[in-house]
């Protein structure tokens, strides 16, 4: 192999699961009236385990596990989403990132305005920005809705625009989770043919998915990971024996 494009080198990543807790009304009230007793339980989760992984130049990998294996916390500590616990992440190049779709909106500002916003966090100008907004405008196909706040937006169109954003700007590295969530059929028609061209024309591919037919037909090699550690890198065909095994032995499939 080349020089890698994308080094994982003994990553850890935990996450700490306080916030999530004190969401449950009941918990917090049980706290309040513990009385003496404030100490906060923070559940850790060890999404990632020692992960070490180079991907060069050209390559086309496939990432499998059962749910919560740490395939998307793959994908996030590359796109540098999360920060890492331990170990290090090195990317050359630009990253095109196609998950977490409807997330990271600022509800008050106007589709348009958010288009700006959003690339500018994807590592783009307002120059650049600027002369996508028509195509991402267009792409989007949300009428008037577009000079509106983004709190007036169903869970659909907030999809279809952060969707339209997200595959027009960024690099030649994709890292794709397969959910790319709500939108009508006519849309996930447009949005899977912009997917495919993205996959033809990009360097690098990293895909996470379930659907091993796809993963088959997309990627070379397969990386499995089980509970956050790494259990099998290799070619596809054997990367998708081993997810079944792993799968086989626990019952989920
Ligand atoms: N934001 C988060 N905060 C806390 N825990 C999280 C968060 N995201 C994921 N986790 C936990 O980290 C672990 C790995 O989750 P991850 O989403 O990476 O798995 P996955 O392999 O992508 O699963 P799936 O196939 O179900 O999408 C799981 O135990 C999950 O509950």
């Amino acid at each position: 192999m080349n020089a890698p494009r994308i080094r994982l080198l003994n990553v850890d990543l935990h996450y700490a699961c306080s916030a999530f807790k004190q969401r449950s009304l009941l918990a917090w009230i049980g706290e309040r009236f513990r009385l003496g007793d404030n100490r906060t339980q923070v559940a850790d989760i060890h999404a990632l385990r020692n992960v070490s992984v180079d991907i060069g130049q050209g390559e086309r990998v496939g990432l499998l596990g059962r749910n919560g294996a740490g395939k998307s916390t793959f994908l996030k500590a590359v796109a540098g989403l999360y920060p890492i616990s331990g170990g290090n992440i090195e990317v050359h190049g630009e990253l095109r990132a196609l998950f977490n779709l409807g997330l990271g909106f600022e509800p008050d500002a106007t589709g348009r305005e958010n288009i700006l916003y959003r690339g500018l966090l994807l590592g783009a100008t307002p120059t650049a920005m600027r002369a996508k907004e028509d195509e991402i405008v267009a792409f989007a196909a949300l009428g008037e809705y577009i000079d509106y706040p983004i709190k007036t937006y169903s869970a659909g169109m907030q999809v279809r625009l952060a969707f339209a954003i997200s595959t027009t700007v960024g690099g030649d590295i994709l890292l794709l989770d397969e959910v790319i969530g709500a939108g009508d059929a006519t849309f996930m028609v447009r949005a899977k043919q912009r997917i495919f061209s993205l996959i033809e024309q990009s360097e690098i591919l990293v895909l996470a998915s379930h659907d091993v037919g796809s993963l088959s037909a997309m990627c070379a090699r397969g990386i499995v990971l089980d509970g956050g550690r790494l259990l099998y890198d290799g070619p596809i065909s054997s990367a998708i024996e081993e997810f079944k095994r792993v799968s086989e032995l626990s019952g989920n499939r």
